[in-house]
């Protein structure tokens, strides 16, 4: 698949009791790559989320990707995205195979990313690029840090933290070709609402 456009994060507490209408709102706006990021260890809810999430995205063409468990994305044949203390990607490209989608953390460090190519990443994430609702801790990365990864990988580039309708035409103009997002996206009040920030953000990537 193209790795170009929005990417889509789920989150547990923003979308309790709305998790499946607001993907689906998403999905209907054009997305094609999806998180399911749930950092609970509620195995068997995990299991049922995942599931769930997984019907609709073939129902819409899209691709999901599990947050954090390499298990869990063997176990339903998916991709999966893996941060720096959430296990090597050389074992995990193994057990899910070379079609698969597997996203790199790599903060504001290309060293970072350039180890994640060798290890087989399908691409590599860099932020948080603005402050975060969801993660206001992430390490800092910046618009220079983006040029100079997209000058040096030729892998697809995610940026994420803080991403909005507002902030994201610079990060595409640099070079991003996922825009990684969670409250710009799926902090609305409606489901339609989702669906035109998703519309929004792909048009981004238009020209
Ligand atoms: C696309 C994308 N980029 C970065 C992250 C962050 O991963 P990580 O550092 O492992 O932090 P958690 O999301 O697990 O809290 C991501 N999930 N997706
Ligand atoms: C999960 C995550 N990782 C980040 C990083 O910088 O690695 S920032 C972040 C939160 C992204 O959510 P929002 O779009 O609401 O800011
Ligand atoms: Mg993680």
């Amino acid at each position: 698949m193209t790795l170009r456009g929005l990417y889509a994060i789920t989150d547990s507490q923003l979308l309790a009791g709305r998790l499946l209408p607001y993907v689906e709102a998403a999905l209907d706006g054009g997305v094609r790559l999806l998180q399911y990021r749930d950092k609970s260890d509620d195995t068997a809810r995990r299991l049922r989320e995942a599931e769930a999430l997984q019907g609709l995205c073939e129902r819409y063409g899209s691709t999901l990707v599990i947050n954090d468990d390499a298990e869990l994305a063997a176990r339903l044949g998916v991709g999966v995205h893996l941060g720096q203390t959430d296990g090597p990607l050389t074992p995990a490209r193994a057990l899910l195979g070379s079609q698969a989608v597997i996203g790199s953390t790599c903060h504001a460090s290309l060293e970072l990313a350039a180890q994640a190519a060798r290890e087989g990443a399908s691409y590599v994430a860099f932020g948080r690029f603005f402050n975060s609702l969801t993660k206001p801790g992430a390490p800092a990365a910046n618009l220079e840090l983006l040029s100079q990864a997209r000058a040096q990988i030729r892998l697809p580039i995610a940026v994420i933290g803080g991403v909005t309708l507002d902030n994201a035409a610079p990060l595409v103009a640099h070079g991003a070709d996922l825009l990684a997002v969670i409250h710009g996206l799926f902090g609305a009040d409606s489901s339609a609402e989702v669906t035109r920030r998703a519309r929004a953000f792909n048009a981004l990537f238009a020209s």
